[in-house]
């Protein structure tokens, strides 16, 4: 059994921050107090200074072994206890009415020196009320996953939870073998989920709907208070923000995994990176989750989950909408009918913006939909194609160097004359295009051999690798040719990576 954290020695940086604890004020429903499970002899596999500067953490924090304690969950806060909260959800389209923090504790939340808002919770770090028959742990190889995946959304511009360290440890953990433990510190504004809503209102307890959206509007959507009708309004954020995050995903070729509704935050940030996956070849019916055998969350498949998703959270707060339940569903249905539209928009944007179109023309959805089906076709490689568009000339007819990967050249070389002609209609300026184009499509996403490579590299003790991919995809837009044999097609052992739940 292991001990229990001790508090903080107070020269810990993290104790000088400005903690304001706003949901650990919230009534003792939402949460359970708990202790974090100590992992021995830890080590910092990770420290994410770019985050540690926005949080204001003196640059000096990397190394401080205090800091490395309360990180690893040999030490807490002095003057509080952590938490973790309950939530419900629907998993593969089944509703599970108890989930909650099986695995993660809420250390606090602080405001930064720009007013900013940020809670810290610490993923691994053992057991809860919520751990049901599980171990309460995360493995070192699940956790480089999430924390160098979670830096590289955010690099791509993609709303995501943040990972501030990650720290491992020899404590075994049994999963599929015997692997070690390990500890991500998430950072985000928030890390409610739909399923938040789902545990109340399904245990119909309506009354603790409205403090948990209060305090969601008042520290994220504080445009919203005032509002004759605020939940609605946030709701329609909400909803919105799920359907452009959904369509990011589409545009630059992830797949969740496990879109299940306590997967989905109420922030509209992607969260949980547990069996995700960047697409290589393209196939629109791709499956990441080798436990999802059915393909219920495939890449094709994400914005209609994110839809039904968003229709889970509708139906658990329609008490908040209006005391008449026939007109609450009425405006339940008006906030869903907002979704198609802004997926819609949002993916066609940001599909004429990979092809570099400043803006969206008829016949634009063809030529995007074409060429996607020319990719489909040949698995041809998703990034590096897109990529290479940005090299086609409108001044001459020499073919972009990306055409040699194509597999239907036929079929490419006949959609390569619209897509000129389209070009031409905006205009003839080469560079400004790629310059615009190499902006929106990365040059290096975290596919998963990549990440292969680091894991095992880490867990023999090295983290070389760990930080190569991160300093790399804190720039995935920008050439970086000592690496460019990271952006390069995957090698054939890669097809045998198999990800699933286990982590
Ligand atoms: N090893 C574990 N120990 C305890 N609870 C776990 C463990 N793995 C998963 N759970 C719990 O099972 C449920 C579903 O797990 P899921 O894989 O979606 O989440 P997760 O990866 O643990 O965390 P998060 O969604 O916070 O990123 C959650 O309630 C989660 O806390
Ligand atoms: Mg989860």
């Amino acid at each position: 059994m292991a001990t229990l954290a001790q508090n903080a020695g107070m020269s810990n940086p993290l104790l000088g921050l400005d903690w304001v604890d706003h949901f650990s004020k919230l009534p003792d429903a939402y949460f359970s107090r708990v202790a974090p499970e100590p992992l021995s002899a830890p080590r910092m596999v990770h420290f994410n200074a770019p985050l540690a500067a926005q949080l204001g953490l003196p640059a000096s924090s990397a190394g401080d072994a205090d800091l490395l304690a309360m990180l690893s969950g040999n030490a807490t806060r002095p003057d509080t206890t952590p938490i973790a909260t309950v939530y419900a959800g629907h998993q593969f389209g089944t509703f599970v009415p108890q989930l909650g923090d099986g695995r993660a504790m809420l250390l606090g939340q602080v405001r930064n020196a720009g007013g900013e808002l940020f809670e810290v919770q610490l993923k691994g770090a053992g057991h809860t009320p919520y751990s049901r028959f599980a171990d309460g742990r995360a493995v070192l190889r699940s956790s480089i996953r999430e924390y160098l995946c979670s830096e590289a959304m955010h690099a791509l511009g993609i709303p995501t939870t943040r990972a501030l360290s990650l720290s491992a440890s020899p404590d075994p953990v049994r999963r599929e073998e015997i692997e070690g433990a390990a500890i991500v510190c998430r950072i985000a504004p928030s890390f409610v989920r739909f399923g938040h809503f789902e545990f109340f209102y399904y245990q119909q307890r309506n009354e603790m709907l409205a403090p948990l959206a209060d305090h969601l509007i008042r520290d994220h959507f504080p445009q919203f208070a005032d509002f004759p009708n605020k939940y609605a309004a946030w709701l329609t954020e909400v909803v919105e923000r799920t359907a452009r995050l959904t369509a990011q995903w589409q545009n630059v070729g992830f797949c969740h995994g496990v879109m299940n509704t306590d997967n989905m935050s109420a922030l509209g940030l992607t969260i949980d990176y547990g069996p995700f996956g960047f697409l290589d070849g393209f196939a629109s019916g791709h499956i990441c989750n080798h436990s999802d055998e059915a393909g219920r969350y495939a890449y094709e498949q994400q914005p209609r989950i994110g839809y039904w998703n968003s229709s889970k959270l509708l139906q658990a707060t329609l008490p908040l909408l209006h005391e008449q339940p026939e007109q609450a569903v009425e405006i339940a249905q008006g906030i869903l009918g907002r979704y198609p539209a802004a997926y819609a928009d949002a993916v066609l944007g940001g599909w004429c913006a990979k092809l570099g179109f400043q803006e969206v023309r008829e016949g634009d959805r063809d030529l995007v939909n074409l060429f996607l089906n020319i990719l489909d076709r040949g698995s041809n490689d998703f990034t590096r194609c897109f990529r290479g568009l940005a090299q086609v000339s409108t001044t001459s007819d020499a073919a972009p160097a990306i055409r040699d990967e194509i597999t239907d050249v036929a079929a490419f070389d006949a959609w390569l004359s619209s897509y000129r002609a389209r070009l031409q209609a905006e205009s003839t300026d080469d560079a400004a295009r790629a310059v615009r184009m190499n902006r929106v499509n990365p040059k290096y996403v975290l596919r998963n051999h990549l990440l292969q490579a680091a894991i095992e590299q880490s867990e023999h003790g090295i983290d070389t690798e760990v930080d190569r991919l991160f300093q790399l995809l804190s720039r995935p837009f920008d050439e970086q040719p000592e690496f460019e044999s990271y952006a390069a097609q995957p090698p054939e052992w890669a097809r045998a990576i198999s990800v699933s739940c286990s982590s």
